[in-house]
């Protein structure tokens, strides 16, 4: 178990009020990632005060009898899109249905995405983000900030954001292209910048540009329906972002966060890269590890478009269990939901146009459930590893451990009592999401919270739902979380150790010569001595990608002629000279 100390969690008494005084819960098993303990825990003033055998009890203490029962930190959803403007709509879980949803399943806190329009001021979004979350959440939250358009302006809020506002955490959009999309170059800068700023960027990995042609080829075909939304994006597209994403990002050591890994192929890139040293981490959802793509071929239009999202859901059936395999091994590292709920109203949108399905399923509630179901209860994972992957590595990667994620002296008391044999099957009838359906409909879950925490208020007392809107505080997020960049510290050092130029005596010949006559060009390259060199390599002045840069007189570095001497008609001979320092490039 992971020493367990005093911490000082940051909420106040008066953040505490409302929540009841004092509560003992005895009897249970405590589950922590690193291991489990019989222990009693005494709560008080929403921390957890103690824990042990024999804790010598206050008068006017409620006692939770959790015998037979497993102890374990309350979950964490680091991905939700509560009342999300979107595709012309809004999703309709807001941040108090969401969250007392969320409540109802074991989680008791959530992060959310705060997503800017195009142009618009991050910190006007993240205000208003706050101002819709702050007088309804149940429980706990966080925000993360989406970067949806780049400029100095962008690259100053980001600091603001983390210097001031407590995110540490950015997402950038590698689809919805014209939407929310960024470039690749633009990419590489805010990975550089999250970098400096010691925040972690995460990316929805799918590459717009190709969906954005496919989808027009799927619909010219005649696909009007869900199935053109998997036909237009399948995984090879989520495939190549993924690890394009991780190349940008390990060209700055930028820790970078995969969300929502649908595929195999995507869920394989990431444990590749992980394997060769790069800090990435990868986030299935309860829906790509429960779920599958067959649902987009259903002959109910309705059934179909609820599963839309993106990344869609795989085809292949075998693909929640392969992910499941590779999150309880370590390939992949948490699991979300990427909540993002709209009626069947709200999905009719895009009855005649799969373009115009707006994007996202549910999840908030069942997460817990289904993942203990098809991850424990299926014999993939154990409790400490459910622990880590709902809970604790989350806590971890965006620097809220250990006030959220573990049981532990000193932190927050966001505790469920978890009742490992119960079992439940969900419904759209019965579950606590504002929409009207479920993307696990008839799925019997083992595993169901008989009592669930927030900061030591009872919220699920015995089963029943006790949630209070806005009793949930906003939770600032500290950067350079030292899970995600203590061991980028090593790699960093290796880097600047390995940017060491060359020490050459330096080059006093004539590097290359160059003849021009009006209609063709032709060069002649020498070495020193005036001798053409045996092979082409090296021999000819390049600009590093093999470009042939004799011809060009001024350059812009780019290749592109911008002098007189490309456009001379005259015959003429350029020399070009080593440039100072002794560098050799023949091109600078
Ligand atoms: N995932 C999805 O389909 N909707 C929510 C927005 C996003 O995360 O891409
Ligand atoms: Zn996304
Ligand atoms: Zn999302």
């Amino acid at each position: 178990m992971a020493s367990r100390q005093h911490i000082n969690t940051g909420r106040s008494q008066s953040q505490s009020q409302g929540s009841e005084n004092r509560l003992f819960i005895k009897g249970g098993k405590i589950v922590n990632a690193d291991g489990t303990e019989d222990a009693d825990i005494l709560i008080e003033e929403g921390i957890i005060k103690e824990i042990g055998k024999n804790i010598t009890l206050p008068g006017g203490i409620r006692t939770i009898d959790a015998g037979g029962k497993l102890i374990i930190p309350g979950g964490i959803d680091p991905h939700t899109h509560l009342q999300l403007p979107f595709m012309g709509t809004k999703s309709v879980d807001d941040f108090y249905i969401g969250t007392k949803a969320a409540i109802a399943g074991g989680t008791t806190m959530i992060i959310d995405f705060v997503i800017p329009e195009k142009r618009e001021s991050l910190h006007d979004a993240y205000k208003k983000w706050r101002g819709w979350a702050d007088k309804k959440v149940c429980c706990d939250y966080s925000l993360h900030v989406a970067v949806t358009w780049w400029s100095p302006e962008v690259k100053e809020e980001m600091e603001n954001l983390v210097r001031c506002q407590g995110v540490n955490s950015f997402k950038m959009f590698m689809a919805y292209k014209d939407v929310l999309m960024v470039k690749d170059h633009e990419l590489y800068e805010i990975f550089e910048h999250c970098k400096k700023l010691g925040a972690i960027a995460q990316v929805h990995a799918e590459n717009g540009d190709i969906i954005a042609e496919n989808s027009k080829r799927v619909f010219s075909a005649g696909i009007t329906g869900p199935e053109g939304h998997e036909l237009s994006r399948p995984e090879d597209v989520e495939a190549e972002a993924t690890h394009r994403a991780c190349v940008l990002a390990s060209q700055v050591n930028c820790p970078l966060y995969v969300v929502h890994v649908m595929s195999k192929s995507a869920a394989n890139v990431i444990a590749a890269k992980r394997q060769e040293g790069c800090v990435v981490f990868g986030e299935p959802i309860a829906a790509s590890l429960a779920t599958d793509g067959t649902n987009y071929w259903n002959q109910c239009w309705r059934h179909a478009a609820a599963h839309v999202l993106s990344p869609p859901l795989r085809p292949d059936p075998t693909t929640p269990g392969y992910l499941m395999d590779l999150l309880a091994q370590d390939d992949l590292q948490l699991t979300a939901t990427d909540n993002c709920t709209f009626t069947h109203e709200q999905k009719k949108m895009g009855c005649r146009d799969f373009r115009k399905i707006p994007n996202g399923v549910n999840g908030l509630e069942d997460r817990m459930s289904v993942i203990w179901e098809k991850g424990v209860h299926e014999g993939k994972m154990d409790a400490s590893r459910f622990v880590a992957v709902t809970s604790t590595t989350a806590a971890k990667i965006f620097n809220l451990y250990p006030k959220k994620g573990v049981i532990a002296v000193g932190s927050d008391a966001d505790i469920v009592v978890w009742d490992p044999e119960k079992t439940r099957t969900i419904s759209a009838k019965t579950h606590h999401h504002a929409t009207d359906s479920n993307i696990f409909e008839g799925m019997t879950c083992h595993g169901v919270p008989d009592y669930v925490i927030c900061n030591g208020r009872v919220c699920v007392d015995q089963g029943q739902l006790k949630a209070v809107q806005g009793f949930g505080k906003f939770v600032s997020r500290k950067p350079f979380a030292p899970f995600v960049y203590d061991s980028l510290k090593e790699k960093d050092e290796k880097k600047k150790a390995s940017m060491i130029p060359v020490q050459r005596s330096g080059f006093d010949g004539e590097m290359v010569s160059k003849t021009t006559t009006s209609k063709q060009s032709q060069h002649s390259t020498t070495n020193g001595d005036g001798n053409k060199p045996s092979n082409g390599e090296g021999s000819q002045a390049t600009n590093g990608s093999g470009e042939d840069q004799t011809n060009v007189g001024r350059s812009n570095g780019s290749g592109i002629p911008t002098g007189p001497d490309s456009s001379s008609n005259s015959r003429s001979t350029v020399k070009l000279h080593a440039p100072p320092g002794g560098h050799s490039s023949g091109f600078w």
